[in-house]
């Protein structure tokens, strides 16, 4: 098989994989994402493998295995720098409280394998000479941008909920619709969706918010009022309105339309902090989502009046260039009555406040804390801190030169001020 959208070091590696398999007597398919993405024209990042070997076969028949899944019939083989699942054909079991199969049945037969996956778009098949196995037409369903359920959707939906998810993330990130059985079952079975671990549901979420069209898949999860059964605040009255001009942020800057979906959401930067700490969000994915919800509160306490090119020097020292930047783009896809009174004017100039000021930080002072004290003759404590600040404020705005003798100046005034009063 010729890959286009895979990296060439991967592709031979797989390739190896199925030919030891296939010299043993087995049968050995590349299968799923790999395969969609490929008909897609989207980049293959891994590359899963079914066979109809079973995993006691497969552990033998490779040096470097990992056991990641031996009861579901998963094993990892490492070939080179990669690693590939390798599943033996299976159909799983019944599914108890909604959750995934205690037991699954190996099959001998490839498309008793590929029935019971979820969207004909996964369920295709690709031998190494590079004919594909595609009995449910996914590459149909491709070319015609269609998201649709392999057999009785109702069915896929119960045997595994997380798989509405699915649906509408998928949806969202091609920019795909959804067959209309597959939609009605999946307004049938959306209450199933409470038994699925939210962490997996924001997973799904996250990769809706990294894709091209992040506003399809809330506006198809408000539709479907799938997230309000699943003790996720958003609602569809969040969605409507609110987040309709998601897309205008660039899709790298995730963390700006989480805080959007925050906002929408009525959710404070420390409640939405608490949301993302309880799920799978990296440290620096709430940081991020959570600074620019505390400069928002803090932006909309700010007046109109003659200071606020100085508030707004303060809290750029306070917050960083980054998240200000940010903060900008969040909030030029607020609706008109979620800005607070001084938005406009920080939209309008709050870029060029922002690259007028000469310093940002501490260590760009000319002038440090043992400066300080050797001017005042005092000994350090809290005020060496705190007078600093101050310095450095008035440098950033402009106020004051940034030079030694300026500096000195200053505290020297500061002093005396401070012994008069
Ligand atoms: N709830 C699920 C999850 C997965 N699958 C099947 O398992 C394959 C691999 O799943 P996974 O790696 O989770 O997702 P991908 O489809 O590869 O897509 P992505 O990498 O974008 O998540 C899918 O293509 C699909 O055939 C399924 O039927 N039901």
């Amino acid at each position: 098989m010729k890959w286009k959208q895979a990296d060439a070091g991967m592709a031979g590696c797989a390739e190896q994989v199925l030919s030891v398999l296939e010299a043993h007597g087995h049968e050995a398919y590349w299968v799923g994402g790999c395969v969609r993405d490929e008909l897609m024209g989207r980049s293959v990042n891994d590359m899963d493998i079914t066979t109809s070997a079973r995993p006691d076969e497969v552990t033998r028949l490779f040096e470097r295995t990992v056991p990641t899944g031996i009861e579901h019939g998963t094993v990892t083989v490492l070939v080179g720098d990669y690693a590939f699942e390798v599943t033996t054909y299976r159909v799983e079991g019944s599914y108890e409280n909604h959750r995934r199969p205690a037991e699954v049945a190996f099959v001998r037969n490839l498309s008793e394998d590929l029935r019971r996956r979820d969207f004909t778009m996964n369920a295709i098949a690709c031998d190494r000479q590079g004919r594909f196995v595609d009995p449910y037409h996914g590459e149909d369903d491709i070319r015609k941008g269609i998201i649709r359920c392999v057999g009785e959707a109702r069915v896929r939906f119960q045997e595994d909920a997380l798989r509405m998810v699915r649906c509408i993330r998928f949806a969202s990130v091609f920019g795909y619709r959804i067959a209309f059985n597959t939609w009605k079952g999946l307004l049938l079975e959306r209450d199933g969706i409470q038994y699925i671990a939210l962490e997996r549901i924001w997973a799904e979420l996250d990769k809706m918010m990294e894709g091209p069209h992040p506003y399809l898949g809330l506006s198809l999860l408000g539709r479907s009022r799938l997230l309000e059964k699943a003790r996720v605040p958003f609602t569809s009255a969040a969605v409507d309105g609110f987040l309709s001009r998601i897309g205008d942020i660039p899709s790298k800057e995730t963390a700006v339309r989480w805080a959007l979906l925050m906002l929408a959401c009525g959710l404070s930067g420390q409640e939405a902090g608490n949301l993302m700490r309880q799920y799978t969000f990296s440290n620096d994915a709430r940081e991020r989502v959570e600074a620019l919800l505390y400069l928002d509160e803090e932006v909309k306490e700010l007046s109109r009046d003659t200071h606020l090119r100085e508030q707004w020097v303060g809290l750029v020292l306070k917050y960083g260039q980054e998240t200000v930047r940010r903060w900008l783009l969040l909030c030029s896809v607020l609706p008109q009555e979620n800005r607070g009174t001084a938005a406009d004017e920080l939209l309008a100039h709050g870029l060029d406040w922002m690259d007028e000021m000469k310093i940002f930080h501490l260590h760009e002072l000319q002038i440090g804390g043992s400066d300080l004290i050797a001017i005042s003759g005092k000994r350090g404590g809290p005020w060496v801190g705190e007078l600093l600040k101050q310095l450095l404020f008035k440098a950033a705005a402009g106020m004051l030169p940034n030079t030694k003798l300026d500096l000195t100046e200053e505290v020297r005034r500061v002093m005396v001020t401070d012994e008069k009063g």
